[in-house]
């Protein structure tokens, strides 16, 4: 039965829901073309957006916080209420609120527009993250030149922007006061619903530090063979300049440096695309075809009309690849710099998973559009992606030639594989334990810059190529800790898309336990329209129910769980303890000696 009290905030929430709808439309309209247009004129009208829907999303939650629409019987009009009452930066003045938004967007004009200059030209200046610095990062294997590259980039989109981000963590550490947390880092806890969240993860990364030791330890070993004892010592941290990233987050690019065993076939999937003539069109249709052949969306003609796929050359974007809802009539877009090669590959799965999210959600309430733990948001892209970087997937689109891996090439596939997925966990992790530390000013303003170092050394036995002070300020050469992006939903994302895989592979006949042909690491759920169905059914909630109901309708679990994780991972982790014990490799870091002790 329907009170008339529930019949009145069903009426409140669809016609509140449907402002929000229009809201968020211009918002993210107005977003989109400061990221695709880098200006100042973009920038302030993105601001002055923001500015006047902060003021009506303040009106709307404090019109509920002074309803009962929190003690409704209707459990989703207080699902509702609870959400819409949660503000972030919206709490602040108006003035606040600008100066707020001035300092994110300044960071981020900063990241998208800085060059460097070229190691071997050093009068050219013009070097940008993407693609040219990363490319240098990627292929060279001189110590000194990459070490260039760190350091320019470094003192170039970090230590400028030190006010910049004073600013922003002294106003959101406002606006949470305003909104009743104890910091910006427990507004952003909240968004996991799960009191426990934060021990949860802590466990979770303790659970797989062996595991990441065996990886590191076996990869230091194999850096010192090839730069010599004085760039590798033995049980030293690993500087990041050699890893192959700029933030040493995948050390995949090294593949040919160090795969377990180089006589097996090692496929440069980037040479075999050029040589096929693969465009960027041709990496985003064939992700597209793969959410086709689950019976799920295709991309809308406006996505194709509308996208930003490749870097433009007469004007500035933020090149960082994005996935933007515009909340209206299926009009969903990427924008990102892609070039051909795997791990753009990759990162066209991802951001193709966001977008497919938007997609399934899109008839929900605007307040139900979005993933109810961020994790999961990051995980959906992720999830094609570990059955499309698979030999049997990357045999099917003929992209290598033998499908059915030997115990050796399948032990070198599981370590392509864990140079992105195990390597990324200890970053994950530091990113926002570090920002954590600084939103609850447990960190020292005068330790900002040497606390990420040591935070970095201690969760990941990494360190910075060349010596770091306080007249340095490295964080925001990273874009997330520019853009206000929170992080631990990609360290949430790499446990829970494993949990996902495994569900999906089952459903699609992929995946038998103890069944030595049907492995996780062998399971390509591709043209699987019952996989389709079950993936649809979990999107389609959106926001609408807690993540642990929706993750038990999916997956029969209710928790982050690295189970699935290690399984898909078991043989490499076995091979990497018996091969570290044969090749006496020490396992193992002290403190980074890069920055004062
Ligand atoms: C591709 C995206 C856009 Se949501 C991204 O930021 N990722 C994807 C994996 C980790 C993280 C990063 O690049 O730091
Ligand atoms: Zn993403």
């Amino acid at each position: 039965s329907c009170s008339a009290s529930v019949l009145e905030a069903r009426r409140f929430f669809e016609l509140e829901n449907e402002q929000l709808r229009r809201r968020f439309h211009e918002e993210f309209l107005s977003g989109y073309n400061y990221n695709t247009n880098v200006t100042e004129a973009n920038r302030q009208a993105m601001i002055e957006v923001y500015a006047r829907n902060a003021e009506l999303n303040k009106r709307l939650a404090q019109q509920i916080k002074s309803s009962d629409y929190v003690q409704s019987e209707d459990a989703d009009i207080r699902r509702q209420a609870e959400h819409l009452s949660k503000l972030g930066a919206s709490a602040l003045n108006a003035d606040d609120y600008l100066a707020l938004q001035n300092a994110i967007s300044s960071m981020q004009t900063n990241y998208a527009t800085a060059t460097v200059c070229s190691y071997t030209n050093r009068s050219d200046c013009s070097l940008t993250l993407e693609p040219h610095i990363q490319e240098r990062l990627s292929h060279s294997r001189d110590p000194a030149e990459l070490a260039w590259y760190w350091r320019e980039w470094h003192d170039k989109s970090g230590t400028p922007m030190r006010q910049n981000f004073a600013e922003y963590v002294r106003l959101t550490r406002k606006a949470s006061q305003l909104n009743g947390h104890r910091s910006y880092a427990d507004y952003w806890v909240q968004f996991y619903e799960d009191p426990d969240f934060e021990r949860q993860l802590d466990a979770t990364f303790k659970q797989l530090l062996p595991f990441y030791r065996q990886l590191h330890g076996y990869v230091r070993f194999r850096l010192r063979q090839h730069y010599g004892p004085d760039v590798m010592p033995a049980e030293g941290n690993i500087p990041i300049s050699l890893l192959g990233n700029m933030w040493g987050q995948s050390w995949n690019e090294l593949l040919d440096l160090f795969t377990p065993y180089p006589e097996k076939p090692f496929v440069d999937v980037k040479a075999e695309m050029e040589k096929q003539g693969y465009t960027v069109q041709k990496l985003f249709e064939l992700g597209d075809q793969f959410f086709q052949s689950l019976g799920m969306r295709a991309l809308p003609p406006s996505f194709w009309n509308l996208s930003v796929l490749t870097r433009p050359d007469d004007r500035h974007v933020v090149c960082h690849a994005s996935a933007w809802d515009f909340y209206q009539d299926s009009d969903v877009r990427i924008k990102m710099c892609t070039e051909v090669d795997s791990h753009y590959f990759y990162v066209v799965h991802h951001e193709l998973g966001h977008i497919q999210y938007y997609l399934q959600y899109e008839q929900q309430p605007a307040v139900y559009r979005g993933a109810p733990n961020p994790g999961f948001h990051e995980a959906v892209g992720d999830v094609i992606a570990l059955s499309v970087m698979s030999a049997k997937h990357l045999k099917a689109i003929g992209l290598i030639e033998n499908g059915r891996l030997d115990e050796k090439s399948r032990i070198n596939q599981l370590f392509k594989q864990a140079l992105s997925k195990i390597v990324f966990l200890p970053f994950g992790y530091a990113v926002d334990k570090y920002r954590y530390a600084v939103f609850r000013n447990e960190l020292d303003e005068s330790q900002w810059n040497c606390g990420f170092w040591q935070m970095r050394s201690e969760f990941g036995g990494v360190e910075p190529p060349v010596f770091r002070t306080e007249k340095d300020f490295d964080p925001p050469a990273k874009y997330h800790i520019d853009a206000d992006v929170e992080y631990l939903r990609y360290f949430a994302a790499h446990i829970f898309q494993f949990q996902f895989h495994k569900a999906l592979c089952r459903k699609a006949g992929q995946y038998a336990p103890n069944n030595s042909r049907l492995t996780l690491d062998n399971c390509d759920i591709f043209g699987s329209k019952a996989a389709g169905r079950s993936l649809s059914q979990f999107l389609s909630k959106g926001n609408s129910r807690h993540w642990k109901e929706v993750l038990e309708e999916f997956t029969g679990e209710t928790e982050m769980d690295p189970a699935a994780l290690l399984e898909y991972f078991e043989p490499l982790y076995q091979w990497l303890k018996q091969e570290n014990s044969r090749l006496g490799v020490p396992l193992g870091w002290g403190p980074t000696d890069k920055i004062p002790s």
